[in-house]
């Protein structure tokens, strides 16, 4: 999910990842499940399914990683990989829009080869259906000619190892869904886990860091490792421009003030949001896409991006009437809420029963 936001203007803590920050990821990315911290149930679960396809001697069954940006989607693609000791092949589903261009990478695959498809819910919809026949059969059918004198030549494909990643697995198709053999759901990340990240990182970067400064750091990074090593490139370069060079509270501190990243790690886009909603719209109820299109910014960069941090932190409430502030959004913002605030009538059940946290109005 590339999530950078152009409306926001450049983000320190934007969950997405351009060229030269996806090389400095690439440095700091663990390269075995023993190194990959927080995530424990997800770990064990796939440590067990990579242990049984070693000992038959097969390749792994298909596996779907699901959660918002920045988790380790990408980086458990290569440990699965690393750990069945088969190259790596990456593609992604936006740039699979035709049942052809997947054809052409499943023929060139080799027998074990892992194939990596980021945004697999962005693949176009015939290609999906040729994944399907893929997935569960290692064949596909190509597709030669066009109308009544069109032929299928039955293709057979090496069995391969699928792994994909989404931002919505809700977008993906259930039969699409249902060939993964195993889906791992990775969560955020809590404070000490993202201390331990750092830590990490840190000795790779050669940056003397101390608990402080990686506690202040951790607390602010959205419970996301790639906020947070981007904050502690950050801090780094303060520490280095106006500080002692090491890496502590202090430096945190002042550094992430110049980046604009608050106490809680709301970023700019945070806090646009958060405004709107509460200047604009009066606390809500309002449809994302309204939303979306006063901040400056993409409907899905706010639902993927924005949106689940927010919604964990009790900033924002999603309803089946649209987007609503809650008292401690007021808070935050140090506003008042009106009175008989919106947050109360729409967290009231509508005439289906449902209430906030239901169905998810666009
Ligand atoms: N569990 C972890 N332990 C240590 N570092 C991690 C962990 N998870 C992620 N990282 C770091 O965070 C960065 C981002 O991870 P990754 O690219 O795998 O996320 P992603 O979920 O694939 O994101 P996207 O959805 O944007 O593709 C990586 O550089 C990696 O170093």
């Amino acid at each position: 999910m590339s999530g950078e936001t152009p409306g926001a203007g450049p983000r320190v803590v934007g969950v997405g990842a351009d060229a030269v920050e996806r090389a400095a990821e690439s440095a700091l990315r663990p390269h075995d499940l023993t190194e990959f911290v927080g995530q424990t149930v997800v770990r064990e679960q796939l440590q067990l399914v990579l242990a049984a396809a070693r000992k038959r001697g097969a390749p792994a069954d298909h596996v779907l990683f699901s959660g918002p940006p920045g988790l380790g989607k990408t980086t458990l693609a290569m440990i699965v990989a690393a750990e069945m000791g088969a190259p790596l092949r990456q593609s992604s589903g936006p740039a699979i829009q035709h049942a052809g261009d997947l054809a052409a990478v499943l023929s060139s695959l080799d027998e074990g080869e892992v194939l990596f498809i980021d945004e697999v819910h962005r693949m176009a919809r015939p290609a999906e259906e040729l994944l399907y026949m893929a997935m569960e059969d290692f064949r596909v059918d190509v597709i030669v000619g066009k109308g009544p004198g069109a032929t299928a030549i039955p293709l057979e494909l090496p069995r391969f190892t699928l792994v994909g990643a989404t931002t919505r697995a809700g977008l993906l198709p259930a039969p699409l869904r249902d060939r993964f053999g195993f889906t791992g759901f990775l969560d955020f990340y809590t404070p000490a886990e993202l201390v331990q990240v750092l830590r990490r990182s840190a000795l790779l970067l050669g940056v003397q860091l101390t608990v402080e400064g990686a506690e202040e750091i951790g607390r602010r990074s959205r419970g996301t490792p790639r906020i947070a090593n981007r904050l502690l490139r950050r801090v780094r370069d303060w520490a280095q421009v106006r500080g002692s060079g090491i890496v502590d509270r202090r430096a945190a501190r002042a550094a992430l003030e110049v980046y604009e990243v608050d106490e809680r790690g709301l970023d700019r886009l945070d806090r646009a949001v958060l405004e709107a909603l509460c200047r604009r719209f009066g606390g809500g109820p309002v449809g994302l896409s309204t939303l979306a299109v006063v901040v400056g910014e993409e409907a899905e960069t706010v639902e993927t991006v924005a949106e689940p941090f927010l919604v964990r932190e009790g900033l924002l409430g999603r309803t089946p009437r649209g987007r609503v502030a809650l008292p401690e959004t007021w808070a935050h913002l140090g506003l008042t809420p009106p009175r008989g605030s919106a947050w109360q009538l729409a967290l009231q059940p509508d005439d289906e029963g449902r209430g906030a946290g239901g169905a998810d109005p666009a």
